[in-house]
C-alpha cells in the first residue's frame, strides 16, 4: 500500500524536436509512411522507458499524437467530415494530414522545401485549448452524425508499452469536453446533443482497452474547469452512469484541469468513477472542497507540480498539504501527479547548458517535475528522512530564488508604484487624434498594410541559426537582414502598400525576440513546447523585475524607414502577449508583471516616435486567450489587461498613429475592453468568418479604424482580388468605409514568397477596386 506517481501526459516533440523533423521530412516527400510510423514508435517507445526510469507507476499511454489529440479523438470515433470523402475503414495517413493541415496546393516545411499536398480540401479549424498555447483541430459534427469505433491507436499504444515491459494507463479525451470542443456549421446546432449517440463508442473503447490488459483508464474532461449549465452537468453524470457500467474490469480515473472545478465539484466528485484527479497548482481550494464531498473509496490524483510552468516546486510545502490526506484517506488512494499533462512545458532542463546557474537552479522542465514527483512519493511512502537531502536542496532553490537580487530591481518597482491613471490615458480623444493623424500621413481611403512579418524562409533561418553557432560573423549577419529588409521594402512599395512594414527577418519569434532583449527574462536554447502540429515555440523564462535597458527596434525601423517615404510601421509585441506566451513568475501576480512590461513597451514606442515613426503597431494576439476559463474572473482580467495595453501605447503624442493587431480571437464577448483599449487601428482575423467577426464591432458601434483580414494566411492558397473584393464589401456592409483598412489576417512568416506575392498584389488590387467603386471614378 504506497503512495504512487501518475503522469497524464508527457511532451511528445522529442528530444531535439524528432517529431517536427520527421513529419517535416515525410511532408515533404524524403519519409515514406512507414519511416515516419517507425520514428514515431521510437519516441512513444523513448518517452514510456524515461517516465518508467523516473519513477513513474501510472505511465500514460495514448497522450502520443502525430499532430492533435483532439483531432485523433475524432478519427478514433469515426468524426470525419464527408467533405473528406471517407468511406470507412482506417484512416491513412494522407487522410488524417488532409484533416490536420488541408490540401491546398503546395505547402512548405521549416526547411523551406514546397511539396505538392493535391487540391482542394480546407484543414478542420484550429484553435486555442482551452488558455494555453497549445492549439487543437477543432471536431466538426453535423446533426445526426453517426460514430464508429476504430480503437487501433490507443489499444496498439497499449500493447506498444506492454511489449516493452510497461503497464500503461491510457489517456483519453472524455466524450463531453469531446462534444464540447466540436464544432457545426449548421447554426444554432448543438454537438453535445449527439452524446446519445456517442457513448456506446466510448463504452465499447472501454470493453476494448479491458480485454487488451488495461486496469485504469484516464478520462480527461477539462470542461469541467469552465462555466456548466444545469444541463451540461446532468449530461455528466449520464455519460459516466453510462460508462462505469460499460467495463466493470477498468477504473477510471476522471481527470479535469486548468482551473477549479468549482461548482463543478460536486457533479465530478459524485461520479460512479473510480478515482478523480485535481489541478492543486491552479485550484489549491479544491483539496479540501474535495475532502468535504467524496466517498472515501475515491482515489484523489492530486495535481501538485506545475504542468503549466517551469518553476522548481517548494517539496515540503506541498509534503506539509499532501501528508494529511494520506493519513486520512490511506496511500492507496492517493497519487501524485503533474498538475496537468506535461504538453506545456518543455522536455529536460539537464540539455540547457547556456541558462544562467542562477537561474537554472530554480527551474523543472517536464524531466525534473517527474523526478520532484518521485522524491515525494518516497518522502511519503518512508517518511522525510529517505530524502532529506532532495528535499533540502528543493527548499534551498525556493530560498534562493525569493532572496536573489536578480529578481528585485528596486527601480522597476517604483517606476510601476508611481503610475498613476494619466500614464494610461492619451491626452486627446480619438476624435481629434485622428483627424491629426490623416493631416499628417495624407493616406488614401482603405489604406492597404501588411500584420508585419514576411516569409521567415530557409535562407534567414538559417543564417540566424549559422550566426548564433557563431559560423556567421555579426557584420555578414547583419548584412544579409539589411538586404532581406531592403527587399522586402522594395517590394511592397513596387505593388502600391501604402503603410509599409520591415518584414521582422532579424526576429526568431514575436515574443522570444522581445525576452532576449528585456532584463528580467531568460532565454533558452531546447526549451521547445508545441504550440500545434510541428510547430513549437521557445518560450521565454520571466524570472525577475522587467526592464527595457536599450531600444529594442529603433535601429530596424529606421533603417527600413530610410528607404522609403511611404510610412514604415514600428512593430512590437504587447504586454499582454508577451505575458501570456512566456513562463512567467509565480511570485508575484500576473497584473504586477504585465504592468512592467507594459512599461518596457512604453518606453519602446516613445524611442519609435522619437525617431520618426508616425505609426506603431503593438501586437496583442494573446489578449483574448489570456482570458480567464471563468467568466466570473474575466472583468478583473480584462481590467489589468487593457490598462498594461494602454500604459505601453499612451505615451505618443496624438499625431502619432498607434495600431493593435489580434489574430485567433472572438470579440463578442470581450469587445467593450477592446474599444477600452483605445487604439486608433486596430486589425483583425475574419477571413475565415467571412467577416462575421466585425459584426461585433457593428453591434457596439466600435468608433475607431479597423483592418479586417481579407486573406487568409493560415492556408497556403492565394486569394483572388475578386474574393478579396467580395470581402472588403461585407466588411462596408457592416462598418463605415472611412473606418476601414485593407490587410491580410496576420503576419505572414510562415508562408513562401510564391503564395503572399500574388496574395498581396492581389490586395492592392482588391483596394483600388473598392475605393473606385466608393468614389464612383
Ligand atoms: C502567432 N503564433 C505564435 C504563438 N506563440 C508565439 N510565441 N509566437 C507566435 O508567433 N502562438 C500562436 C501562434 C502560433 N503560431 C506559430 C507559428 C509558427 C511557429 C513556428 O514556425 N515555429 C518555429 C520556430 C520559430 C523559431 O523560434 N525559430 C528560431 C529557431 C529556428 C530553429 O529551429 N533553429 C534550429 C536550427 C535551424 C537550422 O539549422 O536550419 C535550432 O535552433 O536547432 C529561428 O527562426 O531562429 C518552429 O520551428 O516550429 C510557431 C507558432
Ligand atoms: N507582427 C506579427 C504579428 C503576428 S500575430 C507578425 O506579423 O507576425
Ligand atoms: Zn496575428
Amino acid at each position: 500500500m504506497t503512495v504512487t506517481v501518475a503522469a497524464l501526459g508527457f511532451p511528445r516533440i522529442g528530444p531535439q524536436r524528432r517529431l517536427k523533423t520527421a513529419l517535416e521530412t515525410h511532408w515533404a516527400g524524403r519519409l515514406d509512411a512507414e519511416g515516419l510510423r517507425t520514428e514515431a514508435a521510437a519516441l512513444r517507445a523513448l518517452a514510456w522507458r524515461r517516465q518508467a526510469d523516473l519513477g513513474v507507476d501510472h505511465v500514460p499511454s495514448n497522450d502520443f499524437s502525430l499532430y492533435d489529440h483532439v483531432l485523433d479523438t475524432a478519427v478514433m470515433v469515426g468524426a470525419i467530415p464527408e467533405t473528406y470523402g471517407w468511406t470507412g475503414g482506417s484512416v491513412d495517413l494522407p487522410l488524417y494530414f488532409a484533416m490536420a493541415r488541408g490540401t491546398q496546393g503546395r505547402e512548405t516545411c521549416d526547411h523551406g522545401c514546397a511539396h505538392d499536398v493535391g487540391t482542394g480540401l480546407p484543414a478542420l479549424e484550429m484553435t486555442k485549448w482551452f488558455d494555453t498555447n497549445y492549439h487543437y483541430l477543432a471536431p466538426e459534427l453535423v446533426p445526426g452524425q453517426a460514430f464508429q469505433l476504430d480503437a487501433s491507436r490507443p489499444i496498439d499504444a497499449f500493447l506498444e508499452a506492454k511489449a516493452q515491459g510497461i503497464h500503461t494507463r491510457p489517456v483519453i479525451l472524455g466524450p463531453v469536453t469531446f462534444l464540447k470542443l466540436a464544432k457545426s456549421k449548421v447554426k444554432d446546432f448543438q454537438p453535445l446533443s449527439l452524446l446519445s449517440a456517442l457513448l456506446p463508442v466510448y463504452a465499447q473503447l472501454l470493453q476494448r482497452l479491458a480485454a487488451a490488459g488495461a486496469d485504469w483508464v484516464q478520462i480527461d474532461e477539462p470542461c469541467l474547469a469552465l462555466d456548466l449549465t444545469d444541463f451540461e452537468r446532468g449530461e455528466i453524470r449520464r455519460a459516466y452512469g453510462v460508462l462505469a457500467h460499460a467495463a466493470p474490469r477498468i477504473s477510471i480515473l476522471l481527470a479535469s484541469y486548468f482551473g477549479t472545478y468549482g461548482d463543478n465539484l460536486a457533479t465530478a466528485a459524485n461520479l460512479p468513477v473510480e478515482g478523480l484527479h485535481l489541478d492543486l497548482v491552479r485550484a489549491p481550494g479544491d483539496l479540501d472542497a474535495v475532502k468535504a464531498l467524496a466517498r472515501d473509496s475515491l482515489v484523489l490524483s492530486l495535481g501538485v507540480i506545475d504542468g503549466r510552468n517551469v518553476w522548481r516546486a517548494d517539496l515540503e510545502a506541498i509534503l506539509d498539504r499532501v501528508e494529511p490526506v494520506v493519513a486520512t484517506r490511506g496511500p492507496d488512494r492517493v497519487i501524485l501527479a503533474p498538475s496537468c499533462s506535461l504538453l506545456h512545458t518543455p522536455l529536460d532542463l539537464a540539455i540547457e547548458t547556456s541558462l544562467d546557474p542562477e537561474v537554472s537552479q530554480w527551474l523543472a522542465f517536464a524531466v525534473q517535475k517527474l523526478e520532484e514527483l518521485s522524491i515525494l512519493a518516497k518522502a511519503l511512502n518512508h517518511g522525510r528522512a529517505s530524502v532529506r537531502e532532495q528535499l533540502a536542496a528543493s527548499s534551498a532553490a525556493v530560498a534562493a530564488r525569493r532572496a536573489s537580487p536578480l529578481i528585485h530591481d528596486p527601480a522597476v518597482q517604483a517606476r510601476t508604484k508611481a503610475l498613476t491613471p494619466a500614464d494610461a490615458e492619451r491626452a486627446t480623444p480619438f476624435a481629434e487624434r485622428i483627424a491629426l493623424q490623416q493631416q499628417r500621413l495624407a493616406l488614401p481611403p482603405l489604406p492597404t498594410t501588411t500584420i508585419g512579418s514576411f516569409p521567415q524562409t530557409a535562407a534567414v533561418r538559417q543564417a540566424r541559426a549559422a550566426h548564433a553557432k557563431g559560423q556567421l560573423p555579426d557584420a555578414d549577419y547583419e548584412a544579409f537582414l539589411r538586404a532581406e529588409t531592403a527587399r522586402a521594402v522594395a517590394w511592397q512599395q513596387e505593388i502600391g502598400l501604402d503603410v509599409l512594414v520591415h518584414g521582422e527577418f532579424e526576429r526568431n519569434d514575436m515574443v522570444q525576440y522581445f525576452g532576449e532583449r528585456l532584463t528580467g527574462f531568460a532565454f533558452t536554447r531546447h526549451a521547445w513546447v508545441q504550440s500545434y502540429g510541428s510547430r513549437c515555440v521557445r518560450p521565454p523564462i520571466l524570472y525577475g523585475d522587467v526592464s527595457r535597458p536599450a531600444p529594442m527596434t529603433v535601429e530596424w525601423w529606421a533603417y527600413a524607414q530610410s528607404l522609403t517615404d511611404k510610412p514604415m510601421k514600428g512593430m512590437l509585441t504587447g504586454p499582454v502577449t508577451i505575458l501570456q506566451w512566456s513562463f512567467v513568475r509565480d511570485d508575484i501576480p500576473r497584473s504586477e508583471t504585465c504592468r512592467q512590461i507594459a512599461l518596457a513597451v512604453r518606453d519602446e514606442v516613445v524611442d519609435l516616435e522619437a525617431a520618426g515613426a508616425a505609426i506603431i503597431q503593438i501586437d496583442e494576439a494573446a489578449l483574448r486567450e489570456g482570458l480567464p476559463l471563468r467568466r466570473g474572473d474575466w472583468d478583473g482580467y480584462l481590467a489589468w489587461a487593457v490598462e498594461a495595453f494602454r500604459i505601453a501605447a499612451s505615451g505618443v503624442a496624438p499625431q502619432t498613429q498607434v495600431h493593435t493587431h489580434m489574430c485567433y480571437s472572438e470579440f463578442n464577448d470581450i469587445i467593450a475592453a477592446i474599444g477600452a483599449m483605445d487604439a486608433d487601428v486596430i486589425s483583425i482575423e475574419t477571413a475565415r468568418s467571412k467577416m462575421e467577426l466585425l459584426d461585433a464591432f457593428e453591434a457596439y458601434a466600435y468608433p475607431a479604424q479597423i483592418g479586417p483580414g481579407v486573406y487568409d494566411i493560415h492556408a497556403p492558397r492565394s486569394p483572388g482580388a475578386a474574393e478579396m473584393l467580395d470581402l472588403l464589401e461585407r466588411a462596408g456592409q457592416r462598418l463605415s468605409p472611412s473606418q476601414l483598412w485593407v490587410n491580410p489576417d496576420c503576419g505572414l512568416k510562415t508562408r513562401r514568397w510564391e503564395e503572399v506575392e500574388p496574395a498581396l498584389a492581389n490586395m492592392v488590387a482588391a483596394a483600388k477596386a473598392a475605393r473606385a467603386a466608393l468614389t464612383g471614378a
